[in-house]
């Protein structure tokens, strides 16, 4: 593990989250069913629950619907094993040790946040097919809600829990309900299967005829629980089978995360610049971090996907959430300024939302070499290649400083993704699934839709109307750390130099091996220096954000 010290850690990228005058948290959060990580409401009475007036919003559908249509719902998580196995192709672990942690807050979070809604939250270790039928059958349950999945192991849970229910015998029904996109699958103006190719195609068709439907309003309380015996502990990394890592996290990064939203909206004021700031890569502020907590199903009060004409939100230094889960651009705007920007953040969670699409018309061709347009190619699995791009060892201080950022924090910024993603598959000619599934490990917002989509995509696979999308490191270096400040952040041994050194540092020193690059640039340290005499001469023929 790296040993960087990141104990007061300014340009971390997740810094914005530690601020003391934040502490008192705001409200309430409720996350919710996902088949994969199966967090389920179980209902039993179906009788509609509506004494209390003092309503809430909530835009979880899936809860929404349990909630509404029961007299008694009980919260399930089961930690399944299978998210702690290894990936598919190349035996990574299937979680790294910080989506771990950051699951594990986000659990501890969510139980805290169902009691204040008069719920608990049933941890239970186990496969989701075998805990949820003996729960049904316990609790007299005659429904388990989930939130609808696209990929073939969430869905291959899904299959298992429907089969597994249905062998109990009792009656109890697994019901999907669709969520986590901005809008709605039901309201696109096509059916999914004919999702246009090209994300241009796809968003000027949503934009001009779809609506973000709006969030529903629920009393403040929604229990009551059910009598449980033994509700079950949030396990501790090492129960897990994970090694805590040994690097400084800001404090309470995971747990302030509903000040996303505050800080960078309102306190911050960023919103406003996103579309200047967003290809940045060093520090907190040049983009909105959204992705740890939307790619969990986190649905906040005040961070969520969807639109909502009656929120409360108060910006100010007692800056709290009040009532509604409702995405705050479109109040942004209202109050303060609509520009660019604020349309820019809408423009990238349509990204999402077109992945997250693509997957269910893709199917497993996501995960396949060849991608969804059935690329043939030569890719090799040099393991030595590899590990000097895992490790960041390349020699290249661009691509090394964003793998150390990657395996330290669990996040990298979206351009130090296509950066070193182009690397991997253009300059070391390596099957991009080892990127992928080193990703799939590290991300905290590691999400199959939006990882495979833009992997493929990246390697040429994919959907992308360009083919062979490039990114030359120099004048990436150049365009993104002109001063060489990010490189030397996470590559110490970069600081002592000058800056116009810092990309380009000659025979050098932190490496241990010397790659020789598929475009024939060199070899590690010999590499660096011949890059940097031909500055900018290479072909880098992609200037814009995609
Ligand atoms: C090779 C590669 C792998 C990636 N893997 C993931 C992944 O596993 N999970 C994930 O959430 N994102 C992934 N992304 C997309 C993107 O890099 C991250 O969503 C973004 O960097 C997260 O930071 P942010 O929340 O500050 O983003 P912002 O720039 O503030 O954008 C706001 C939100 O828009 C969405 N978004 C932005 N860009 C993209 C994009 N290209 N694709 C999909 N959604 C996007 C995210 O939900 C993000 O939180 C990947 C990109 C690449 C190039």
């Amino acid at each position: 593990m790296s040993a960087l010290s990141l104990s007061s850690p300014l340009t971390h990228p997740f810094r914005r989250f530690n601020l003391h005058h934040l502490s008192n948290k705001p409200v309430s959060s409720l996350f919710f069913c996902s088949a994969a990580k199966m967090n389920v409401h179980i209902h039993r009475v179906p009788e509609k629950l509506q004494r209390n007036h003092d309503l809430r919003v909530l835009d979880n559908d899936a809860l929404y619907k349990a909630w509404s249509s029961s007299d008694t719902l009980l919260p399930v998580y089961c930690l399944d094993p299978r998210l702690f196995h290894t990936t598919h192709f190349f035996s990574f672990p299937k979680t790294g040790a910080l989506r771990g942690a950051f699951l594990m807050e986000c659990l501890a979070d969510l139980r805290k946040n169902l009691m204040r809604r008069g719920l608990n939250l049933l941890i239970r270790s186990g496969k989701p097919e075998d805990i949820l039928p003996s729960l049904a059958k316990d609790f007299g349950a005659h429904t388990v809600f989930a939130h609808e999945e696209t990929c073939s192991e969430e869905l291959h849970v899904e299959r298992l829990v429907d089969k597994a229910l249905k062998r109990v015998g009792n009656g109890t029904k697994l019901e999907l309900i669709w969520g986590s996109t901005m809008y709605h699958k039901d309201d696109l103006p096509f059916d999914v299967l004919d999702l246009p190719d090209i994300y241009t195609q796809f968003r000027k068709s949503v934009e001009a005829n779809c609506r973000i439907r709006s969030s529903t309003r629920i009393p403040v309380s929604i229990g009551p629980t059910p009598c449980v015996d033994n509700w079950g502990d949030v396990p501790t990394l090492g129960q897990l089978g994970l090694e805590p890592q040994e690097v400084n996290l800001p404090e309470k990064i995971f747990s302030l995360y509903i000040n996303v939203v505050c800080l960078f909206f309102y306190l911050q004021d960023l919103l406003k610049v996103y579309k200047e700031t967003r290809n940045g890569m060093l520090g907190p502020d040049y983009s909105t971090k959204f992705s740890p907590w939307l790619a969990l199903d986190v649905s906040l009060l005040g961070l969520s996907m969807k639109r909502s004409d009656h929120s409360n939100f108060y910006p100010g230094p007692n800056m709290r959430f009040r009532g509604s889960k409702t995405f705050y651009v479109q109040r942004y705007e209202r109050e303060r300024i609509a520009n660019n920007s604020t349309y820019w953040v809408l423009f990238e969670l349509l990204w999402r939302d077109y992945f997250r699409f693509l997957s269910i018309k893709c199917g497993n061709s996501l995960f396949h070499l060849g991608g969804p347009r059935d690329v043939q190619g030569e890719w090799s699995q040099d393991k030595r290649l590899f590990e000097s791009w895992r490790d960041g060892k390349t020699g290249y201080p661009l691509i090394d400083a964003n793998m150390k950022e990657l395996s330290t924090t669990g996040f990298m910024s979206n351009r130090g993704r296509q950066i070193v993603c182009s690397f991997l598959v253009r300059d070391m000619g390596l099957d991009w699934r080892m990127g992928a599934e080193w990703f799939e490990t590290c991300l905290l917002d590691y999400d199959p839709c939006s990882n495979y989509g833009n992997w493929t995509y990246g390697a040429g696979v994919g959907n992308d109307p360009r083919e062979d999308r490039y990114f030359s490191i120099p004048k990436q270096a150049q365009n993104y750390d002109p001063e060489g400040e990010y490189v030397a952040f996470w590559v110490q041994q970069l600081r002592r130099l000058p800056k116009e050194k810092r990309h380009w540092p000659g025979r050098l020193i932190y490496m241990d091996t010397v790659v020789p690059l598929k475009h024939g640039h060199g070899g590690g340290n010999a590499q660096a220096s011949r890059v940097s005499k031909s500055r900018g001469g290479f072909r880098d023929n992609h200037s814009g954000r995609r």
